[in-house]
């Protein structure tokens, strides 16, 4: 059973999503919605690769969870059309293993490595060689009769997807000849995502239900198409299967996500910068103490969706709360809280 009050959190949960996941994700670069910067310049990026003959300039795409990284990856092979190979950095234990991999590409397939800062460090050497020069040493046998070999690989691409991009090896950031980052989606850009899974889902929504889905869903693809399914249920059970905006409204306010989208752990986030810890700055391992999270989760799932709204700001000393977030919950701004900042 997903938690209801972790409904907003965009880290996909179960298999059974990622199958939802799949068959929602759109094929083309033309489908795929918003991120109009990274989208001009792939669609320039494949089309001079394409015409060159070669394979694409290894790519790093980071931000986070839920935004698109991997349905990125697939529409890439896709516009290249060239096959697509799936793993992650933990799956990659071994160096072998990745040799293995690399070693079956076919000329210009695309190597996906999700989570890629999660690369062990002896893997991560056997994709230096690899990405630069497409050719991997490797070491046969062992002991004193151990020794090492060349061998050349098929031209191919690497794509890389992190949410932590600032725990990638410079080694590794270097040999990236594309870096984009995804940002959140605007509320208008979600309601074109939220219209479009209702259609292949057959789910009849009005466009003010969508909004309001929209509207709720932490700038999150993935949130905004959970948030569907559950409205949907809603909908069925008690309203004749129609998402109207009051539907979207009642079932997202009875899964506790709030008018702007905050769920239970934003919400216990906020609340204790300012309750716990008079408005900041708090430290994110404190913070983590107080509302019972992991810290990682904090920083990068929680958090960056709460800075990019206004509600958080990140210093030096660490997490305060704005007067924006003193005012959602209704507090009267703290009179300092303004001024430690400076
Ligand atoms: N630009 C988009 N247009 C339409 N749908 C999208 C878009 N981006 C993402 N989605 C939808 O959101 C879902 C989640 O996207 P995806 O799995 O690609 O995210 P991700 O960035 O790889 O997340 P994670 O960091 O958890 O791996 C997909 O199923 C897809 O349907
Ligand atoms: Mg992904």
């Amino acid at each position: 059973m997903e938690n209801v009050e972790r409904i907003v959190t965009a880290t996909s949960a179960s298999p059974n999503e990622e199958n939802v996941d799949r068959a929602l994700r759109p094929k083309t670069l033309k489908d795929y919605v918003g991120q109009e910067s990274v989208r001009s310049q792939l669609s320039i990026f494949i089309e001079a690769a394409k015409k060159r003959g070669e394979p694409l300039d290894h790519l790093l795409l980071f931000g986070p969870p839920g935004l698109g990284k991997t349905t990125l990856a697939h529409i890439i092979a896709h516009e290249m059309g060239v096959d697509l190979r799936q793993t992650s950095g933990p799956v990659l234990e071994r160096p072998g293993d990745l040799a293995a991999i690399l070693t079956n590409l076919e000329r210009g397939d695309i190597l996906f490595i999700d989570e890629i800062h999660r690369l062990s460090h002896v893997v991560e050497e056997i994709l230096y060689p690899a990405l630069e020069d497409f050719q991997i040493d490797i070491m046969i046998g062992e002991g004193p009769a151990a020794r090492s070999i060349k061998l050349d690989l098929q031209p191919f691409t690497l794509i890389g997807a992190t949410t932590r991009t600032g725990m990638l090896t410079s080694p590794l950031r270097a040999r990236f000849g594309i870096i984009n980052q995804l940002q959140f989606y605007s509320a208008e850009e979600l309601a074109r995502i939220v219209n479009r899974s209702a259609a292949l889902l057959k789910v009849k929504i009005e466009p003010e239900g969508a909004a309001e889905i929209a509207r709720r869903s932490r700038g999150t693809p993935r949130i905004a198409n959970r948030l569907l399914r559950r409205v949907r249920d809603y909908a069925e059970v008690r309203h004749g299967g129609v998402i109207t905006r009051e539907i979207a409204s009642e079932a997202l306010a009875l899964l506790g996500v709030d008018e702007l989208g905050l769920d239970g752990i934003d919400q216990r986030f906020l609340r204790a910068i300012i309750e716990k810890f008079s408005g900041g700055p708090v430290g994110i391992d404190n913070l983590a103490a107080a509302v019972g999270e992991d810290g990682d989760t904090l920083e990068f799932v929680v958090e960056p969706y709460l800075i990019q709204q206004g509600f958080v700001l990140r210093t030096p000393r660490g997490r305060m709360a704005t007067e924006a977030a003193y005012r959602h919950f209704g507090f009267e701004p703290r009179p300092a809280a303004q001024k430690t900042l400076f």
